[in-house]
């Protein structure tokens, strides 16, 4: 049982391809939370699955987060897919079409594979499509109450769910403390990504990030996406513009139809194998 490990600023994945799995599925959710598990496991914030052909391309990807639930898409797990694939599967071109839950996107890996750009896809604002219960609005500078506090929100989607809160000041600290509850707010009925939003100037923002089934993570770039679509719906940013977070910065491109490309770094981590022994500990934390 071979494993690929990866990271894009901090964000680290475990691709595990099909040609090199015992079985033709995925490991199920229990195998997913013991490799991703820090302690009891590998250790990662989720799983790529793949390639596996489509009706579109040859390059299928599935993403599950470290709760072993199933993501739509990653920003960082398909800069690091892209990556992987380059690394280990000669692709005839540095251009890389990848299908996933979330919509077919398109990698571009360059400058020797340091680096990789996607172009994300669209952001919609729209609540069915994100979604947020109610009805069929933009969600742009609501409000919703979280512990002990009330925050000003914005949702939006680039295939995966976000919840944008602009703040003055962000800090980790926020993200732990708020994250599980907006993460699980009713508003959100599958759940959210949350994203604490600092604008510095018109650009460059910072962010402090809450994965849906991941917790808090150094990086993430959907989220960048999604906070700089937002910031640049509230007329704060540019159409170009750097997202700061405690792993690295990501560069994000919108197009005038909020289609979004982001680039930055991915590093390779290691190659190993996983033992059997890994799924026999009874119950993990
Ligand atoms: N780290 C990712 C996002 C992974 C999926 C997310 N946790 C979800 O459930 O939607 C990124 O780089 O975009």
């Amino acid at each position: 049982m071979l494993f690929h490990k990866y990271h894009a600023l901090g964000n680290d994945y475990i691709v595990i391809d099909p040609a090199e799995w015992p079985e033709s599925s995925p490991p199920d959710a229990a195998a997913i939370r013991a490799i991703c598990h820090r302690n009891f496991g590998v250790g990662s914030d989720g799983i790529l699955w793949g390639p596996f052909p489509t009706e579109h391309t040859p390059y299928g990807l599935r993403i599950f987060n470290p709760d072993g639930s199933e993501a739509e898409k990653s920003g960082n797990g398909l800069r690091i897919f892209a990556r992987y694939l380059w690394d280990t599967h000669q692709p005839e071109s540095a251009t890389l079409p990848i299908s996933t839950l979330g919509g077919e996107v398109v990698a571009t890996v360059h400058d020797g594979a340091a680096r990789v750009t996607v172009d994300m896809g669209r952001v919609t604002f729209q609540s069915p499509k994100i979604p947020v219960t109610g009805p069929d609005r933009e969600v742009i500078n609501e409000t919703l109450t979280a512990g002990d506090q009330e925050f000003t929100f914005c949702a939006a989607s680039i295939g995966n769910p976000h919840c944008v809160v602009p703040l003055p000041e962000i800090s980790a600290d926020l993200a732990h403390r708020y994250g599980a509850a907006i993460e699980n707010h009713p508003l959100f009925p599958q759940r959210i990504n949350l994203q604490f939003l600092q604008v510095i100037d018109r650009r460059r923002i910072r962010i402090e990030i809450w994965e849906r089934g991941a917790g808090y993570t150094l990086a993430s770039g959907s989220s960048s996406s999604a906070a700089a679509a937002v910031a640049h719906r509230l007329g704060l940013v540019d159409d170009q513009l750097t997202v700061e977070m405690p792993g690295g910065e990501i560069e994000i491109t919108i197009d005038p139809d909020y289609a979004v490309q982001l680039t930055g770094s991915v590093n390779r981590v290691a190659d190993g194998t996983i033992d059997a022994d890994l799924f026999t500990f009874p119950r993990l934390p």
